[in-house]
């Protein structure tokens, strides 16, 4: 330390004699090492205060004795003199009288209170040792006031009997007056302080609108809520357009999609208007300064003019229209006022990434003739059959239909009147034996229609390109938050939805079945529909080869706990890290949509576009997560309920932050598709299994050992069972889409997940401070930032869990950076500076 000076060397040279009895010698100080020293810099700043204070009492009587003492002081520095039996009236006696002479008479006048700053400023900052007044910018100011104000005071009171300017200010007053008149000074004294305070302040100068009409949602926006609003968050402005249209390149949704969205499997939605609107807008950052800060209340008059993003009234109006409610519960009124400017200039989470391409459609192949193929011999020959069939247990059929689907065909059955359908469900077995063809599946009655339903595969089977089906109306012009192509349904419809609909995905199948491909489909469906701002994948691989090549796409795409190499985890123990990471990131998601009044990830997101929600208090964009396990049979086997209890928390709480789960197994049997895990996962799919128990297992229901595997499929959804044909993505179309992607700018990193700590680690471990976390001094630095010492902060800026978070905050409150708990009640910040925490840090070292 600096204020060490005691000399260690000199000592240890020393005998071990008598002399050891002796106090310690003060060693050689050198001038340089006494003006380094601290407490030089503690007494000249106290030093200085006092002069400071000095000056101004003494000034202070001056400007009420100068009068008296002013022949007294004529005489000189004589008066400080002992010898001279001389006495002012002045305060601070002849000292203050001399002093407050030389300033104010020979020097600067009245302006000579700026002295009194600069001592003060000094003084501050070299008593407590730290920057509290920027002390050049002090020095400026005083200079130019100085002279500024000393002209200003001697030309204004010119002829007085006070030395209101000085001898200074009369010299410049004079000059001044010679060269260019008193109406000229005059006039050049006025500009110059106008001229100040519009730099300084900047004030907006309006011309009086008298026949201008301006719209009124603008004319409202001037309340001082906007202000306020605005002032939280850095002001960006919109500068243009990127959305691209064009063949082969996916149109993006809105950020802030519904995530109510109704399922309708038979109705294609569209929504054109999502085509025109601006998505991926440029923004500018300007800089944040606190003269500026009228700016976002000017912006709309301002932007308004600009020809490329005046919004036109129709769209205005339909912006407000669109959000009453989230507007409601704070200031209904000013609120609603507010909505104009804010939604003009929203935060744009792709600003990051605005050059991110997305994967072309090119990228995708064709696998073979997408037409199905209708063999009306093999149609007549299975109807034949059927009909036969049925006849021999004495059931009669009023009408039949088919519909051909890409794997299998569905012949329909009307019964004649009279055969209850209870009875050919009864029969399925046997009818299946005697068509004697694989994959037959019965389904008596087809819900809602009263038809029994055959399903009888087809001999020359079509494969489902996944390029077909995100070419699709319904993939491209779908307002869902997380579409995904799952495959086609018999009647060649596409079966597309949302996945925070679902909210979580089961899938199960005997190996190679078809789970790979689909896992594939749904992750390459979400890669041609997100932006990386939008979403982020969690990808767990025992097998280590399927999801292996998403590793390209790992800043773009995936998120990993912090300190990993590997993005996608193959570890069982990093397994459970990961699962607990995502708890603590969904237990902070859930405090910040609190914070925001926000009942899920799109409101909340929403919000936080529109700038309500401000980023200093740890709110941020936040990108939806989707957890795929591939194969979590493997999991349960060697982690049991360590894996399954995450995951069970997960699935049934984690949908409104917007994390979403999709497992796929190969070994659907009851204890690892457990009653838990069952309970939470309502859309499970099944590919061919070897049971009918496995389809029990999974989907409460038999049929899916009776599949024809290579994709072909059962989904439980919304409480029915639906027959598709999986949409099949090669290998190699993955590996191209992930190095298309992979080849472009990313993000620095992955998304850091939550860091989990294990506490059995900590258990046992006494609070030491040399053993401090390794966060301790980042956490301390955001602490006396915000002078906010809470644990809940910590937890969310810090993305760290609530046990690490507290444990942080002892620590902080051991080093006497932050004060004692104080129940509900953020602890009091001890520290009140950065300076003083860097000091403190530097101690304890
Ligand atoms: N939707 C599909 N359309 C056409 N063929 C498919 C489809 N899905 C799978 N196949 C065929 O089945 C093979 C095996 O599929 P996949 O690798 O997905 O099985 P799996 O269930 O993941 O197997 P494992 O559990 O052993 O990994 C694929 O290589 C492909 O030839």
């Amino acid at each position: 330390m600096a204020n060490r000076l005691k000399a260690d060397k000199a000592e240890k040279k020393k005998p071990a004699k008598s002399d050891s009895f002796k106090p310690e010698k003060e060693a050689q100080v050198t001038v340089k090492q006494l003006v380094k020293d601290e407490r030089t810099h503690k007494i000249a700043g106290a030093f200085s205060i006092l002069i400071s204070l000095f000056l101004f009492i003494a000034f202070a009587s001056y400007l009420f004795t100068w009068k008296e003492d002013q022949d007294k002081v004529f005489r000189g520095a004589a008066i400080l003199l002992p010898a001279e039996d001389v006495k002012t009236t002045n305060l601070l006696g002849n000292l203050g009288a001399y002093m407050s002479h030389l300033f104010f008479y020979k020097g600067f006048g009245a302006a000579s209170f700026m002295f009194c700053s600069l001592f003060f400023v000094m003084g501050v900052n070299a008593l407590l040792g730290a920057k509290i007044f920027n002390l050049w910018r002090n020095v400026r100011y005083v200079i130019v006031s100085l002279l500024f104000f000393s002209v200003v005071f001697a030309f204004v009171f010119r002829g007085g009997a006070f030395a209101w300017g000085g001898a200074v200010g009369n010299m410049g007053s004079d000059w001044l007056v010679r060269m260019i008149g008193s109406v000229g000074t005059a006039a050049l004294l006025l500009l110059g302080g106008l001229a100040y305070v519009i730099w300084r302040f900047n004030p907006v100068f309006k011309a009086p609108t008298l026949a201008k009409k301006t719209p009124e949602p603008v004319k409202e926006v001037v309340p001082a809520v906007v202000i306020k609003e605005e002032k939280e968050t850095p002001v960006v402005k919109p500068v243009g357009n990127k959305l691209k249209d064009g063949l082969g390149v996916l149109k993006k949704t809105p950020i802030a999609d519904p995530e109510e969205e109704p399922m309708d499997l038979q109705l294609v939605e569209k929504d054109g208007e999502e085509e025109e609107e601006p998505w991926d807008e440029e923004m500018e950052e300007v800089e944040e300064e606190e003269e500026e800060e009228e700016v976002p209340v000017e912006a709309p008059l301002v932007t308004g003019k600009n020809g490329r993003k005046k919004p036109d009234p129709a769209q205005l109006e339909l912006e407000i229209k669109s959000y009453p409610e989230v507007d409601q519960p704070p200031i209904p009124v000013e609120e609603s006022k507010v909505e104009p400017v804010i939604s003009q200039e929203p935060y744009d989470p792709s600003l990051e990434l605005r050059d991110y391409k997305f994967p072309s459609l090119e990228l995708l192949e064709l696998h073979g003739s997408e037409r199905i193929i209708q063999d009306p011999q093999e149609l007549e020959t299975n109807k034949n059959q059927i009909i036969n069939t049925l006849k021999n247990y004495d059931i009669e059929i009023q009408k039949i239909s088919a519909t051909v689907g890409p794997t299998v065909t569905l012949y329909e059955i009307v019964p004649a009147a009279g055969v209850r359908i209870s009875r050919i469900k009864n029969l399925e077995d046997d009818i299946a034996l005697s068509l004697a063809a694989l994959g037959i599946r019965i389904i008596a009655p087809i819900p809602g229609k009263g038809t029994v339903g055959i399903e009888v595969p087809n001999v020359k089977k079509t494969v489902v390109s996944m390029r077909s089906m995100l070419s699709s109306e319904k993939f491209q012009n779908n307002s869902f938050s997380l579409p995904i192509a799952i495959g086609k349904k018999i009647d060649n419809e596409n079966f597309i939805v949302d996945l925070t609909t679902m909210p979580h995905l089961l899938m199960a199948g005997a190996t190679g079945q078809g789970k790979s491909v689909g896992l594939n489909a749904i992750l390459v469906s979400l890669l041609y529909k997100k932006h990386p701002s939008q979403i982020k994948l969690v990808l767990v691989d025992p097998k280590k080869v399927e999801l292996s090549l998403y590793r390209h796409i790992e800043t773009h795409f995936l998120a990993k706990l912090p300190g990993e190499d590997e993005a996608i985890i193959t570890d069982t123990k990093k397994v459970i890290h990961t699962l607990n990471a995502l708890c603590i990131e969904m237990d902070n998601r859930y405090d910040l949509l609190k914070e925001a009044g926000a009942r899920n990830i799109r409101e909340y997101n929403e919000k936080f576009i529109k700038r309500k929600l401000n980023p200093q208090k740890g709110h941020q964009f936040l990108p939806f997560i989707v957890l795929v396990v591939d194969e979590f049979a493997d999991l349960i086997m060697t982690a049991g309920k360590e894996v399954e209890m995450p995951i069970a928390r997960l699935a049934q709480l984690a949908r409104a932050v917007g994390i979403h789960l999709i497992i796929a197994t190969q070994r659907p049997s009851v204890n690892i598709i457990t009653g838990t895990i069952k309970a939470n996962f309502p859309v499970r799919i099944a590919f061919k299994v070897s049971s009918k128990i496995d389809s029990r297992t999974i989907l409460d229901a038999g049929g899916a050992e009776q599949l024809i595997g290579k994709g072909d499929m059962l989904i439980s959804y919304n409480g029915e069972i639906t027959r598709l044909q999986c949409a099949f993505v090669d290998t190699p179309e993955v590996d191209s889409i992930c190095d298309f992607i992979g080849t472009q700018e990313g993000y620095p990193q992955a998304f850091f997940l939550p860091e989990y700590v294990d506490e059995k680690q900590f258990e046992g471990k006494e609070l030491d401070l040399e053993d401090r976390d390794t966060l301790f001094e980042s956490a301390a630095r955001m602490i006396v930032t915000s002078q906010m010492g809470s644990t809940s902060l910590l937890q969310r800026r810090m993305k760290l869990g609530y046990n690490r978070a507290g444990r942080l905050m002892d620590q902080l409150e051991a080093a006497g950076i932050v004060g004692p708990s104080q129940g509900s009640k953020a602890r009091d910040v001890l520290v009140k500076t950065e300076a003083d925490l860097e000091m403190l840090l530097n101690d304890i070292g």
